[in-house]
């Protein structure tokens, strides 16, 4: 049987990836898109979908839901959306796939005990790429060893959030095998603010935003007469969708909110 998905952002960047992704895909059906404005009965109507692509668009989840009954709900919309997305979605009991990114620690913890309560799975994936998965498990196996570390993340300039997802969940689990520990001079001070990045923990994050670029990271590590450079490119959007596909089949296997694929793959 084939699991029902909709696709919440269907017009974006990721959002247009996915819908296509899940429409070739033989064990998903694409029932139903959610846009935040009228544009359309559906997607055949939009100029980047074929007409082929007779998908309804619903702008209210209840209704998406009440009419076509999903499985699982893929978010790629914004930080802004996607923390009520989430939890109407669980609420709904429809199983989230969340790429977006921008959660507070306190939303996670929330949506976390809400999955829980409720027996669903739900996934909140900062990246969807295999090659970003590895680059952050490699980095917090090489910060047990080497603690001295600044993350580099360098994104297309539409980005909304800063730092990335990636940056800040690399972040985290570099803090779970790293000592504390605030780098560089203890009295060095920034003469132009925010010279030195963002402060997680000690760990510096610096965000770049430019044009041309797609989405990555470098992550940087400091030693005794020596330096390890660990580094992740997206040269595409594609890079994340075998991503988005193998949580779609995974969350329904699931009974609660998993944050980072690196804790199912
Ligand atoms: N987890 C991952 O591997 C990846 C995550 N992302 C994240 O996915 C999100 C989307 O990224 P892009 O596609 O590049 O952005 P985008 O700006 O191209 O697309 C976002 C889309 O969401 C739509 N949208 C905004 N509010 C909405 C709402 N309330 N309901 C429905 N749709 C709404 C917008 O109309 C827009 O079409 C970002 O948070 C980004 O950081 C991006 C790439 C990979
Ligand atoms: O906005 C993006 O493009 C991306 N967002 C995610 C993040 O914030 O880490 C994943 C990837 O880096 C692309």
């Amino acid at each position: 049987m084939s699991i029902r998905v909709a696709i919440a952002g269907p017009r974006g960047k990721m959002g247009a990836e996915a819908v296509h992704t899940v429409m070739k895909h033989d064990k998903m059906e694409l029932v139903a898109v959610l846009d935040y404005k009228e544009v359309g009965a559906t997607l055949a109507d939009l100029p980047m979908f074929p007409a082929s692509y007779t998908v309804p668009i619903f702008t209210d989840m209840h209704e998406l839901v009440e009419v076509t009954a999903p499985d699982v709900l893929v978010d790629l919309t914004n930080p802004h959306a996607v923390y009520k997305h989430t939890k109407e979605a669980l609420n709904l009991s429809v199983r989230p796939v969340i790429g977006t990114t921008g959660f507070t620690d306190a939303q996670l913890e929330e949506l976390s005990a809400l999955a829980k309560e409720k027996e669903l799975g739900c996934i909140i994936a900062p990246n969807f790429a295999i090659g970003a998965i590895l680059m952050m498990k490699f980095a917090k196996e090489a910060a047990k060893y080497l603690p001295d570390v600044e993350i580099i993340e360098m994104h297309h300039d539409q980005k909304l959030d800063a730092p990335s997802g990636t940056g800040v969940k690399t972040a985290q689990m570099i803090q779970e095998v790293r000592a504390q520990k605030a780098q560089g001079h203890p009295e060095e001070k920034e003469t132009l603010e925010g010279a030195r990045g963002a402060d997680f923990d000690g760990m510096r994050i610096h965000s770049v935003r430019l044009p041309g670029l797609v989405a990555h990271q470098q992550v940087l590590f400091g030693g005794d007469g020596q330096l390890l450079t660990i580094r992740h490119d997206s040269l595409n959007r594609n890079s994340f969708m075998s991503g988005v596909a193998f949580c779609v089949e995974e969350v329904m296997k699931m009974d609660q909110l998993v944050y980072g694929l690196e804790n199912i793959i």
